[in-house]
């Protein structure tokens, strides 16, 4: 068996992705068909990917055992199945396995082609007791595709994975608490002297901004308020850095998500508000005087797109 480069196959990587070659056509869960870039396509096994049916390298953080568990690989003792001649498809059903169609390899991490006689689904959901085939076992975990987009099953705001209004107002009153009780001679300075409502105050900016209730422009005074406060503070560069890093540090501290996606989020948010912040309180700085409280989401916003009357822009 010598397959060539147009043979469909789908080789099963050791507790990683399938990698699918040759001429197949690949579905989403909508039918749509998926764009491939180059010649080996990498399907998510371990159930983890944000993007799939593709894989994002999540199994590796995940540390995804990914053991064929269906029985001895090669089950067919390493023959192909009976060719149909039908064109080869990997379908991706919705919150469940890939479904095969037509005459496509499945070859295990051993390198010995499955028996896929009667067996035409892989696992997606990584949990499996037949590895690499699908058991039914997504249904009774409750295997679910990432949300997509339009399809009414909205993902959860940045606020409620943050744990709500409790996990921001533990975030910044252990913030503002250790550093106006440890020797902070960075920010210590700047923060001496505070309204003692101010941890509750930015928890509600933070709440509002990821998606939560508006108290802060209910109750707060919006953003306005909080522009009146920054503004003439001449805060640095290093103190930015500093306030950055101790409330990434205080995340860790009162138990706030650790995964990725969520700390890359709020880091982004971080960084920006940061930078504004620091902009805002330069003295005689231009700053915009009304605005709402921003909105931070799961996405990424594209880069700014300067204007051609900015400097480093024309020609
Ligand atoms: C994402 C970044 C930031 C956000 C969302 C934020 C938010 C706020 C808010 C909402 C207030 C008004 C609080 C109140 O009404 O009591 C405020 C005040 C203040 N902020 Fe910020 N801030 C940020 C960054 C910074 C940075 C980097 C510094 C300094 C290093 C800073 C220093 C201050 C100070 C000194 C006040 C006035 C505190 C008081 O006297 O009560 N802020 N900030």
């Amino acid at each position: 068996m010598s397959p060539d480069d147009t043979t469909a196959q789908i080789h099963v990587s050791v507790d990683g992705p399938y990698l699918v070659t040759g001429d197949v056509e690949i579905l989403d869960a909508d039918g749509h068909p998926i764009r491939t870039r180059g010649p080996v396509t990498h399907l998510c096994r371990c159930g983890g990917s944000r993007n799939a049916p593709l894989c994002d390298a999540t199994h590796g953080l995940k540390g995804f055992d990914g053991t064929e568990t269906c029985g001895a690989s090669g089950a067919g003792g390493g023959r192909r199945s009976p060719r149909s001649g039908d064109a080869a498809c990997v379908r991706a059903l919705v919150d469940g396995p890939l479904q095969l169609t037509g005459d496509i390899d499945v070859i295990g991490s051993d390198g010995l082609v499955h028996d896929t006689t009667g067996r035409r689904t892989l696992c997606r959901c990584g949990r499996s007791r037949t590895k690499p085939f699908c058991d039914g076992t997504h249904l009774e975990v409750g295997f679910r595709d990432p949300v997509p987009a339009g399809e009414g099953r909205e993902p959860p705001t940045m606020y409620e994975w943050a744990g709500g209004v409790d996990a921001l107002e533990r975030l910044t009153a252990r913030f503002y608490g250790d550093l106006l009780s440890e020797p902070d001679p960075i920010l210590e300075p700047v923060f001496r002297g505070m309204d003692p409502g101010h941890p509750r105050h930015v928890a509600a900016w933070l709440g509002e901004t990821f998606g939560g209730p508006p108290a802060f422009s209910r109750e707060h005074g919006g953003y306005e308020h909080m522009v009146s406060k920054h503004r003439g503070l001449a805060l640095t560069e290093i103190q930015r850095q500093r306030w950055v890093e101790r409330m990434c540090a205080t995340a860790d501290l009162v138990g706030l998500p650790r995964d990725p996606d969520f700390r890359a989020n709020f880091v982004g948010y971080l960084e920006w508000g940061t930078r504004i912040a620091v902009f805002n309180s330069a003295p005689g700085a231009r700053v915009i005087e009304h605005a709402p409280v921003p909105q931070w989401g799961w996405g990424q916003s594209p880069p700014y797109t300067p204007q051609p009357w900015e400097t480093g822009t024309l020609d």
